[in-house]
């Protein structure tokens, strides 16, 4: 049975740990960024996170913003087919809305041609991509471009169907590619690109497997795909297609693409293959041919830039859940219960954040971006001690990326070179064990790791939603005539960005962000430096 001692999650106000450890709680004071990050991605507190450096920009030059919203624009113009081929002619959009014709009471005494009436995006239409006006640099979370931390508009390219295409239907072969690791919604992704496809009018849709290994190996061909394919592909987890890591290189992938006569590539992926993709985009320029690259963000780890999120990762905080309830259930059960939940999270700590606020169970949340010790004082095992002494049991999350630091390095990689971890999960069960051994506390240790069974887990439904979204704008992005682009959700609304412009770094937990400082609120964990 559990303690009597404190039935309640949570610790009572006169019991918090972290009176003892006030002076370093996160909440009130700067962290330190581990040099790990703060070498790849120096943390510049008051530099907007989209702005690639502010350094250069002389702020007592009374048209700094219009020089900088002008370098904006430059950065988000989307690359099109007419900036290779100025002549490319466009013709009337072919894809149609069932419902075209407004009500007459949206054009009061005048109603508008059919032809006139689409529903169609403006090429000019803009998404605004910052949306707070913060009136000082310290107010919390603040971006600020300049050190007054002015108002300055940032606005991105609104995605959506184009009244004029660049590519005629019938000449276009288009071909799909999942790469990467596994994520919920790939196939629900597919699906939909398939389906918008052939209501511009396209016959030839083909899948080619196991990602960008399905250009090179022979053993591996086209997959005709169709809306009678992919009717009910979405109905389960995975890709309909297959995913892999590494393969070619990017030569060799456009050789194919020629061959196979391939003018539309649709490339789900993340940050890896997102820089393929652009690599792709930028040979065929320079081959000079009439081709589309257009990508779908897929991660779970949720870690692309300037996105609201990726899909998959919804499904995932989802998911995550049930081990976490699982881990709490276990925990909460046993005498000094204590259970271990490890997530996915290779750079960023999203689902684990994210899983921790969701759960209400979790007393300590572990991510990369925010160093903690173990051993020590102030270390995760000392705070587990006090946990366990008021209140019987204790939940750890952690993301897969968390401590490294605290692991022997295996200069290992995965076949696209992403480095390979260490399990942080296996090391905190074993310290723990071995800890409370040495002081002489029982303790009970569960470790639970349901990354995989997360991430072969079906689109949830407000991912299938968003999935069917980006799928749709993927297509007509393709067919407005943009190459070299990706499409998320931006404030909500939908936006294409240039591909370079979103994976120049992962997008990492601001450990000085509002929603950071929510999870510590919600866990109650001190700081473990
Ligand atoms: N910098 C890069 N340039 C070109 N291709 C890349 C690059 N990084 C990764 N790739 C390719 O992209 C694919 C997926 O990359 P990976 O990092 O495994 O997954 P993800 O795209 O989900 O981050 C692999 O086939 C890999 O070879
Ligand atoms: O075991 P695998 O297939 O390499 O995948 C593990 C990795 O996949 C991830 O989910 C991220 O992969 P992606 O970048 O492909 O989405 C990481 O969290 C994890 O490290
Ligand atoms: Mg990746």
């Amino acid at each position: 049975m559990m303690s009597s001692i404190i039935t309640l999650h949570g610790l009572p106000a006169s019991n918090r740990y972290c009176d003892a450890f006030s002076h370093s709680n996160p909440r009130f004071m700067t962290m330190a960024v581990p040099s790990r990050i703060a070498g790849v991605f120096p943390k510049v507190k008051s530099q907007s996170s989209n702005s690639k450096s502010t350094a250069a920009i002389d702020f007592s030059d009374p048209d700094w913003k219009t020089k900088f919203n002008d370098e904006f624009e430059d950065r988000f113009r989307l690359p099109h087919v007419t900036d290779i081929f100025p002549d490319a002619a466009s013709i009337p959009s072919t894809f149609c809305h069932n419902v075209r014709t407004p009500r007459a009471s949206d054009f009061p005494g005048n109603y508008p041609l059919d032809e006139d009436w689409h529903g169609y995006i403006n090429e000019n239409d803009r998404v605004l991509l910052k949306t707070i006006y913060y009136s000082s640099p310290t107010s919390a979370g603040a971006e600020c471009i300049d050190p007054g931390c002015n108002w300055v508009e940032q606005w991105v390219h609104r995605a959506g169907p184009r009244g004029k295409i660049y590519f005629k239907p019938e000449e276009v072969k288009a071909a799909i590619v999942t790469c990467g690791g596994l994520c919920p919604g790939l196939n629900d992704v597919i699906r939909q690109i398939v389906i918008t496809l052939e209501i511009y009018g396209v016959t030839k849709i083909v899948g080619i497997p196991f990602g960008y290994r399905g250009f090179s190996d022979p053993e591996l061909t086209e997959v005709p795909l169709s809306r009678r394919v992919v009717q009910n592909i979405h109905l389960s987890g995975g890709s309909l297609l297959g995913v892999s890591r590494g393969g070619p290189g990017v030569s060799e992938i456009v050789d194919s693409l020629e061959e196979k006569g391939i003018n539309m590539l649709f490339v789900l992926g993340g940050n890896g293959t997102h820089a393929g993709a652009n690599a792709i985009h930028n040979e065929c320029r320079k081959r000079r041919l009439k081709v589309s690259i257009i990508g779908v963000p897929k991660t779970i780890d949720n870690d692309i830039l300037l996105m609201d999120k990726t899909f998959g990762f919804d499904t995932a905080v989802e998911e995550a859940q049930r081990a976490i309830n699982s881990a709490y259930i276990e925990a909460h059960s046993a005498y000094h219960g204590i259970g271990i939940v490890k997530l996915m999270g290779r750079d960023s700590g999203f689902i684990a954040m994210h899983a921790s606020l969701a759960s209400g169970q979790i007393d300590i949340c572990l991510i990369p971006e925010v160093p903690f010790n173990l051993h020590g004082p102030r270390g995760v095992l000392s705070y587990l001690k006090f946990l366990i002494e008021i209140k019987g049991s204790a939940v750890v999350c952690v993301a897969e990326g968390a401590g490294q630091n605290l692991l022997k390095k295996t200069n290992a990689t995965d076949a696209s070179g992403n480095t390979t971890f260490r399990d942080i999960g296996v090391y905190i069960q074993q310290e723990t064990k071995k800890y409370f051994k040495e002081i002489g506390v029982h303790s009970d240790v569960k470790y639970i790791d349901p990354t995989y069974m997360i991430r072969a887990c079906r689109a949830n439904a407000s991912d299938g939603i968003f999935c069917t979204v980006l799928g749709q704008n993927a297509v007509h992005g393709a067919f407005a005539g943009y190459s070299g682009i990706t499409v998320g959700a931006c404030n909500t609304h939908y936006a294409y960005f240039p591909i370079p412009e979103v994976i120049s770094h992962p997008k990492l937990v601001d450990s000085n962000s509002r929603m950071w400082h929510r999870c510590l609120t919600a866990t109650g964990q001190p700081d473990f430096i």
